[in-house]
């Protein structure tokens, strides 16, 4: 086995993903929880990769002090906590699992609407103190009842689809067009949603246009004892309003699972304005925290790093021109990051030519800021040249990086 460099996993990412990395030569730390900037400068030095979940922020001062750091792995969906354009400058792409939870997101989702309609976060609470409340008031079937999914994407389709096995009708909002599934119906804007629903469910990613989107102008367009549902991010939903929306009972509950601000791991405490309020179910930011997901996610970005670190293949990277070589025996591989201008090719295949080196592949992606070439050439050549083209790779004017892989 082979030392292939060290990976750092934090936020308690699935063993798989660390067994999976160790068989393919990586040495591999696993925290439990995210590190707070200043610590993160410190221990990401040396490191050529970092997986994280939603809790770590990579900033522009974590890639910074990153000296060797090739590749970013989020071990979920959401990527907002990645400085992803830097990244993009320093030549780092950032992966991410884009669907592997999002099934158990669903699935809560339908739990939660059944939850907040029967008042079984209250009434459960109420027997664990010993207090019995055999009652009718207050609580509806959800059948017929309509659910506004705001963000209709892959989390929000899953959930539209289930909600009309329920029996519930189904408008969603989203800023782009996309297929209703089943008798799912567009709403023409958020605002139309927001007044016909009699539950909200917010799937949206957290962006400027999302911030602080259900605040207390949208609150009091809902539907008076309709229920708001967050598990997206804790940034867009204005918590203080939605207190008082529910304090006031023009919401009859709500279910919210991200916060704006979230401890780092189990150990911190969690202090929010909506604990105790009647009917409002909290759950610790938990929407894709199954062992299903998890070992899917392990596997899946640990995958994701293993071809990009050892093969250069960069499908699926969120902040990156997507290329990929196959596989093939006998030949050896460069990648090189670089500026996107003119010119570029001309001068690595003017390097390539002068060494008299027999090319077998190449392939190039570009995006507004970057070109990603891979390329690989013959056994001879890299016998021969393989060094020397690297580094007169390197020494391009234009070049981020360049790295013969093998
Ligand atoms: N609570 C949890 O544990 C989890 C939370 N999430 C969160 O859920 C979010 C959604 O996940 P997916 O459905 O997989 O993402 P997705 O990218 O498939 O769908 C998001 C949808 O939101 C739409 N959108 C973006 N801005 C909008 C706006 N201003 N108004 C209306 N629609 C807008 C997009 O067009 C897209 O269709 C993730 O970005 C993540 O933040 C994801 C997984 C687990
Ligand atoms: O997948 C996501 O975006 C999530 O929010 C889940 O985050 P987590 O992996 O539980 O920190």
């Amino acid at each position: 086995m082979t030392d292939a460099g060290r990976i750092l996993l934090l936020e308690n990412i699935h063993p798989d993903a660390r067994a999976n990395l160790e068989a393919e030569g990586f040495e591999v730390e696993l925290l439990k929880k995210a590190l707070p900037e200043d610590e993160l400068c410190e221990r990401i030095k040396g490191v050529v990769a970092v997986g994280l979940r939603s809790k770590t922020t990579i900033t522009p001062k974590v890639l910074a002090a990153a000296d060797r750091l090739r590749a970013i792995g989020a071990f979920c969906i959401g990527t907002n906590q990645i400085a992803l354009d830097e990244a993009n400058r320093r030549g780092i792409p950032a992966f991410n699992a884009p669907f592997s939870n999002t099934r158990s997101v669903a699935e809560m989702m339908m739990c939660e609407i059944v939850m907040l309609a029967r008042r079984f976060g209250d009434r459960n609470n109420e027997m664990h103190r010993g207090v019995w409340t055999k009652s009718a008031e207050g609580s509806r079937e959800i059948r017929g009842k309509t659910l506004g999914i705001v963000g209709y994407g892959h989390i929000g389709r899953q959930v539209g689809v289930l909600a009309e096995a329920f029996g519930m009708n189904v408008l969603f909002f989203d800023v782009s067009a996309r297929l209703p599934m089943g008798n799912n119906r567009a709403a023409q804007s958020l605002e139309e949603l927001l007044e016909k629903s009699d539950f909200v469910t917010l799937h949206v990613p957290e962006t400027p246009s999302t911030k602080d989107m259900i605040g207390q102008k949208q609150i009091a367009l809902m539907k008076k004892g309709a229920y708001l549902i967050n598990a997206s991010r804790g940034t867009v939903v204005d918590i203080p309003a939605l207190a008082e929306g529910i304090k006031t009972g023009h919401l009859g509950g709500a279910a919210i699972d991200v916060f704006p601000v979230e401890p780092e791991g189990n150990d911190g405490r969690f202090v929010s304005e909506l604990q105790s309020l009647p009917n409002v179910v909290l759950t610790p930011h938990i929407g894709g925290s199954t062992a299903e997901a998890q070992v899917a996610i392990g596997h899946e970005v640990s995958n994701t790093l293993i071809r990009f670190l050892k093969y250069g293949a960069t499908n699926g990277a969120v902040n990156f021109p997507n290329a990929e070589l196959p596989k093939r025996d006998g030949v050896h591989r460069f990648t090189h990051v670089h500026r996107n201008v003119p010119g570029v090719l001309r001068d690595v295949n003017r390097i390539v030519s002068e060494a008299s080196a027999n090319v077998v592949g190449q392939v190039l992606a570009t995006d507004a800021n970057i070109g990603y070439l891979v390329m690989d050439v013959s056994e001879e050549t890299a016998r021969r040249v393989g060094e020397e083209l690297c580094q007169r790779m390197a020494e391009l004017p234009t070049t981020i990086s360049a790295t013969l892989l093998y």
